[in-house]
C-alpha cells in the first residue's frame, strides 16, 4: 500500500476514534426483567420444539484441539474439563462479529461448541426462529445491530452482550441476561414512544410481543449516540473529515514541531506500559486498527502533563474512547488490567507473540504455525516449513531480538565504511536510524552509502557485499538486493570479530548522491518523524520519500493526479528549508 495512503487512513482513523463516545447504561427494573426472562424462556422452549426436524442448515464449528486448549487458559477453564459442563446444549447461537476481536470470536466459538452449543456461521432472517440468542459486542446498540442483521425491528430472541458470554464461560453456568441485554434505543428527547418508532423503524405489521412489552415499559438504552442512524452518522463524521481534508497545516503547527530532546516527563508510565503490551498483543494477532488505536492513545497519555485521576480525564484525551477510558481507569485505580492478564495467561496470545518475533514471520504465518500445533521456537526448528529468512530468524532468534549498545553499532558502521573506502575512495558510509538519532541502544544498523561525485556509487553495492561476506563479517542474507528506483538495499546479519560477539541485523543502502539528502532524512527517521513530515508535505502540495522532495503535487483524495516536480535537495538542511521548517538535528527527531 502507498505510504501516503496509510498515513491518511491512520490520520482519519485516529480522528474517528476521538469522535466515539460512551454513554452510561440504564438498568432494567426487576419486574421488567422477570417479564423479559419469562418471554424468552417461553420463546426458546417453543423454538426447540419447532426446530425438531427443521431442515435449516447449521454449521458446527470444529473445535480444533489447540484453540480449545488456548481458550481453556484464556477463560481459566482448568481443573474441571469444560466438556463436562454442557451449559450450552440445545442452544443455537449467532455471534455478530462487529466490534469483537477476531481472536475472541474464535475462542467463543470453540468454547460454545465444547459446551454443547451450536454456532451459526451465517445469519439471515430465516434462522431467527431457531436461534436461542444473539451475542453482540458490549458497545453495540440496537439500531446498529438491526442494520447489520438487516432486521426491521428488535428480534424476538435475546440479544446479549459478549461480556455475558465471557461470564457464563468463566462460571460454567448460564447466568441471567440482566444486565447484559441489548435494549431498544431511546431518544434524548422526552417523547420516548415517538423515538422508539423511528429508531427501531417499527414497520413490522402488528408489533411482536417483545416490542409491545418494550414499548409499554419504555426500556431505554445506553449507547444511543455511538452509532445511530446512517444519516446521523454521516452528518457527524463527514464534515470533520472534509474540514480536515481541506485544512492547511501551517509549518509551525506541524505534528513534530517540538524537538524530541528533553522530552516531557511521562506521569502515567504504569498506564502506558500496560497499554504498550496490549498494542503489541494486537499487532501479533493482526488486529492492526486496534493496535493503532492503542498507539494513538499511548501518545496522548505520554503527553498528558499530570497523573490521570479520573475516568473523565482519561476519556477527554484525544484517541481515547469509552472502552479505552475504562481500561486506563482500571490501571489507574488498581494498578492492573484484567484484559492484559487474560492475554498473558492465554497460551495462543503468548505463542503468537513469540512467533511474530521471528524475522520474516508476520501474524498470519504465526497463526498458521499455531494452528499446526507448534508452540515453541524448537517446534519451529524441527517441524515447521520455513522460508530461508525464517530459518535465519529462528536460528538466531534471541540474538536478533536483542538491542545492541550504540558503541557496537558504531563499530559495525566502521567496518562497513572501511570496506567501502577500500573499494572506492571518497565514498560516504553513514549509520542512520536510531544510531544517528543518538539512541543508547539500536535494534539494527542502517548504513547509507553514497559518493559525492554522483556516479561512483554505481557498481559499489555488489563489490561491498561480496567483500564483507568474504571477510566473514556478513554471516547471513535476509534480502540480497532490494531495488527501489536508483537505490539498492541489502538486508542481512553481521557479526564483529572477537569473543562474546552477537549476530546483529545490518541494512546497507546504496543511493545516488542526488538522492542523498532525502535518503538521509528518511533512514534517520524516526518512522513517526517521517510520517509527520509527509503529513506536513501534503498540506503544502508537496511529497517526500527516501528518493526526492516534490512540489506542485496535485491530489484528489488519496490519489495523486499530478506527481509534481523534484526540488534539488543535496543536503538534509535543504530538505528542511524546502519544507519551510527549521533544521532539526538527528537527535531531536526521536519522536
Ligand atoms: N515503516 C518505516 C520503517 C522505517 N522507516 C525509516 C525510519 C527509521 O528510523 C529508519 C530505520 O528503520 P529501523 O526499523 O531500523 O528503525 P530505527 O533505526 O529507527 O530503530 P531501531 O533501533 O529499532 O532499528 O527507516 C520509516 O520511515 N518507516
Ligand atoms: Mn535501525
Amino acid at each position: 500500500m502507498d505510504e501516503e495512503f496509510i498515513d491518511t487512513i491512520s490520520f482519519f482513523l485516529g480522528l474517528i476514534f476521538t469522535e466515539i463516545h460512551k454513554f452510561k447504561h440504564k438498568k432494567m427494573s426487576a419486574t421488567e426483567l422477570n417479564l423479559f426472562d419469562k418471554h424468552f424462556s417461553m420463546a426458546s422452549r417453543k423454538r426447540i420444539l419447532e426446530t425438531k426436524g427443521n431442515p435449516i442448515k447449521r454449521t458446527k464449528t470444529e473445535p480444533s484441539s489447540d484453540s480449545v486448549e488456548s481458550s481453556k487458559e484464556c477463560f481459566a477453564f482448568n481443573k474441571v474439563d469444560s466438556s463436562e459442563k454442557k451449559i450450552f446444549s440445545n442452544k443455537y447461537i449467532y455471534i455478530l462479529p462487529a466490534g469483537i476481536e477476531k481472536m475472541r470470536i474464535n475462542i467463543f466459538k470453540n468454547q460454545i461448541t465444547k459446551c454443547g452449543g451450536t454456532i451459526y456461521e451465517q445469519f439471515d432472517s430465516t434462522v431467527l426462529n431457531t436461534l436461542s440468542f444473539i451475542i453482540v459486542d458490549d458497545k453495540m446498540d440496537t439500531n446498529r445491530m438491526c442494520k447489520l442483521l438487516h432486521l426491521e425491528s428488535y428480534p424476538t430472541v435475546p440479544v446479549v452482550k459478549s461480556s455475558w458470554l465471557s461470564s457464563c464461560l468463566r462460571e460454567k453456568k448460564i447466568l441471567p441476561f440482566e444486565p447484559y441485554l441489548l435494549r431498544i434505543v431511546e431518544s434524548h428527547n422526552d417523547s420516548t414512544d415517538n423515538h422508539l418508532k423511528s429508531s427501531t423503524k417499527a414497520t413490522s405489521p402488528g408489533p411482536s410481543q417483545l416490542q409491545t412489552f418494550l414499548n409499554k415499559n419504555k426500556i431505554s438504552d445506553s449507547n444511543s449516540n455511538y452509532s445511530s442512524s446512517d444519516e446521523e452518522k454521516e452528518a457527524g463524521i463527514k464534515p470533520v473529515i472534509e474540514a480536515l481534508t481541506n485544512s492547511k497545516v501551517k509549518p509551525e503547527k506541524w505534528i513534530c514541531a517540538q524537538s524530541s530532546k528533553n522530552p516531557k516527563p511521562n506521569f502515567n508510565t504504569n498506564i502506558t506500559d500496560m497499554l504498550e503490551e496490549m498494542a503489541k498483543t494486537y499487532e501479533s494477532t493482526n488486529d492492526k486498527w486496534r493496535a493503532f488505536g492503542y498507539q494513538k492513545a499511548i501518545k496522548a497519555i505520554r503527553n498528558y502533563p499530570k497523573p490521570i485521576t479520573s475516568w473523565e480525564e482519561a476519556k477527554s484525551l484525544p484517541g481515547v474512547g469509552g472502552r479505552l477510558a475504562d481500561k486506563i481507569w482500571e490501571i489507574a485505580q488498581s494498578g492492573e488490567l484484567r484484559k492484559l492478564k487474560e492475554f498473558e495467561s492465554c497460551e495462543m496470545t503468548q505463542v503468537l507473540k513469540l512467533f511474530t518475533n521471528v524475522w520474516g514471520a508476520g501474524p498470519q504465518t504465526a497463526l498458521a504455525w499455531y494452528q499446526q500445533g507448534l508452540r515453541t521456537i524448537d517446534d519451529l526448528k524441527q517441524k515447521a516449513h520455513l522460508t530461508s529468512q525464517q530459518k535465519v530468524g529462528v536460528r538466531l532468534y534471541d540474538e536478533l531480538l536483542d538491542r545492541m549498545p550504540r558503541e557496537e553499532a558504531g563499530e559495525i558502521e566502521k567496518v562497513v565504511r572501511e570496506a567501502a573506502e577500500s573499494i572506492q575512495e571518497g565514498i560516504i558510509a553513514q549509520a542512520c536510524g536510531s544510531y544517528r538519532r543518538g539512541k543508547a541502544t539500536c535494534g539494527d544498523v542502517d548504513v547509507l552509502v553514497t559518493h559525492p561525485d554522483g556516479k561512483s556509487h554505481k557498481g559499489i553495492f555488489f563489490k561491498l557485499i561480496t567483500k564483507l561476506k568474504e571477510s566473514g563479517f556478513l554471516t547471513d542474507d535476509l534480502v540480497s538486493v532490494e531495488q527501489t528506483g536508483n537505490q539498492k538495499k541489502y538486508l542481512g546479519v553481521c557479526k564483529l570479530e572477537g569473543p562474546n560477539r552477537k549476530h546483529r541485523r545490518l541494512d546497507i543502502i546504496v543511493v545516488p548522491y542526488s538522492e542523498y539528502g532525502c535518503a538521509l532524512v528518511y533512514f534517520t527517521g524516526s518512522a513517526h518523524f517521517n510520517r509527520s513530515l509527509r503529513h506536513l508535505c501534503k498540506t503544502q502540495n508537496m511529497s517526500l520519500n527516501e528518493h526526492a522532495l516534490k512540489i506542485g503535487v496535485v491530489r484528489k483524495g488519496a490519489d495523486k493526479i499530478y506527481e509534481g516536480t523534484i526540488v534539488q535537495t543535496p543536503t538534509e538542511e535543504s530538505v528542511f528549508e524546502a519544507l519551510k521548517i527549521p533544521y532539526r538535528p538527528p537527535e531531536e527527531r526521536d519522536h
